[in-house]
């Protein structure tokens, strides 16, 4: 497979035509002048990304892309790399948080197996498996160049595909112990941070285990030497393959002019990605909420973005994401279901 993703698509401007017609609409609706503050500028903001007089998020499409990670083997998650597998099992049977949530939104949700290292096959499972599992960056590469473009490509298929089943707002979800791991050294080396203001406890390491995940990402970077500027470089020497997946379905999206509704500190590090990769991408994007993960925050300023809530989760799979989603849904409702002063016979606000 040659580089083809990174020239084969193309974002379009946001429409900043549409998003005028919507404001202006947005005055005539029968709340005071600006009272609806953050949702008046998600409204705006839908309408440019869709170029809607009356955007839609619902339904939203759901998907969460799972893979494994070589570094584990250093002992930098506090669970064994079988969880991936094992919470797979568990959003197949319908019983993780990710699924509670999709539910609670109507959400079409998919599970893609982009790289977990056993070899399951279970009714309901997407498998586009680039390989098992990462390799270990500590001591390797993470994966190869070409690896890296299937799992973009991957991401972008499966992206689109969700976009055809008809979702109105893609949700991009992961599964992956060790992945806080790949997504640190990323946005250390993106931001030109020191590793130790954003390596966090994951999925709940102790103090001392934390400083161990520190210096083996720390030396990882120093000898891997991934390039800032060349995302595909970035993932191949450090990266998942998760992450690129949910960067190739960003870009599917940003695409489609389908708004992207990010998660928490590892789908944040692939919308830093996709940004590396086509920087209008965040034009399309925003983030459900901060996680409590340190490094999280500095993922969310790199795309310039402010979260829409902060319920201190660190969960991932995509659920504060879907926590966030009724926020979206409530701007556009307010828009297409609200009457206006006029229609009301509710009098104007007075000049003076
Ligand atoms: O979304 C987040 O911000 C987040 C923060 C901490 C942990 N996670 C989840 O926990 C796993 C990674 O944690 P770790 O400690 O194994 O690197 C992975 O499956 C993520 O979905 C997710
Ligand atoms: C139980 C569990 C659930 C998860 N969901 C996402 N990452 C996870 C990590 C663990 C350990």
């Amino acid at each position: 497979m040659n580089e083809t993703i990174l020239s084969a698509f193309s974002i379009p401007e946001l429409d900043v035509d549409a998003g005028v017609r919507v404001k202006s609409y947005v005055d005539s609706l029968t709340v005071p002048h600006g009272s609806l503050g953050r949702l008046e500028e998600l409204i705006i903001e839908l309408a440019e990304i869709t170029g809607s007089s009356f955007p839609e998020v619902s339904r939203p499409g759901v998907i969460v892309f799972a893979a494994d990670h070589g570094v584990t083997a250093e002992g930098v998650s506090a669970y064994p790399k079988e969880v991936t597998e094992q919470m797979v099992r568990n959003f197949l049977n319908d019983g993780a948080a990710i699924n509670v949530l999709s539910r609670s939104i109507d959400a079409y949700f998919n599970i893609v197996d982009i790289g977990i290292d056993s070899d399951i096959t279970l009714e309901g499972l997407t498998v586009k498996k680039v390989r098992r599992g990462t390799g270990n960056f500590a001591k390797e590469n993470a994966m190869t160049r070409t690896e890296v473009i299937e799992a973009l490509e991957i991401g972008y298929e499966q992206g689109l595909k969700m976009i055809e089943r008809g979702a109105k707002c893609l949700i991009l979800g992961e599964m992956g112990i060790g992945n806080t791991s790949a997504s640190s050294a990323i946005i250390s080396v993106v931001s030109g941070e020191p590793i130790d203001t954003l390596v966090g406890s994951g999925t709940g390491l102790t103090k001392e285990r934390v400083i161990h995940k520190r210096n083996i990402i720390e030396k990882a970077i120093l000898d891997r030497k991934p390039d800032p500027n060349d995302p595909i470089d970035l993932l191949s020497k450090v990266g998942g393959l998760e992450i690129a997946g949910m960067a190739g379905a960003m870009l599917a999206a940003a695409s489609d002019r389908t708004p992207i509704l990010v998660d928490g500190f590892i789908s944040t590090t692939a919308a830093v990605v996709a940004k590396l990769i086509s920087p209008r991408v965040v034009d399309y994007m925003f983030v459900g909420h901060e996680s409590i993960e340190p490094g999280h925050k500095k993922a969310i300023e790199l795309i310039g973005k402010q979260p829409l809530i902060n319920m201190r989760m660190g969960v991932g799979e995509g659920t504060g994401a879907a926590v966030a989603f009724p926020i979206l849904k409530s701007a556009t409702l307010l828009l297409k279901e609200m009457a206006t002063f006029e229609s009301a016979g509710v009098s104007s606000k007075t000049k003076t």
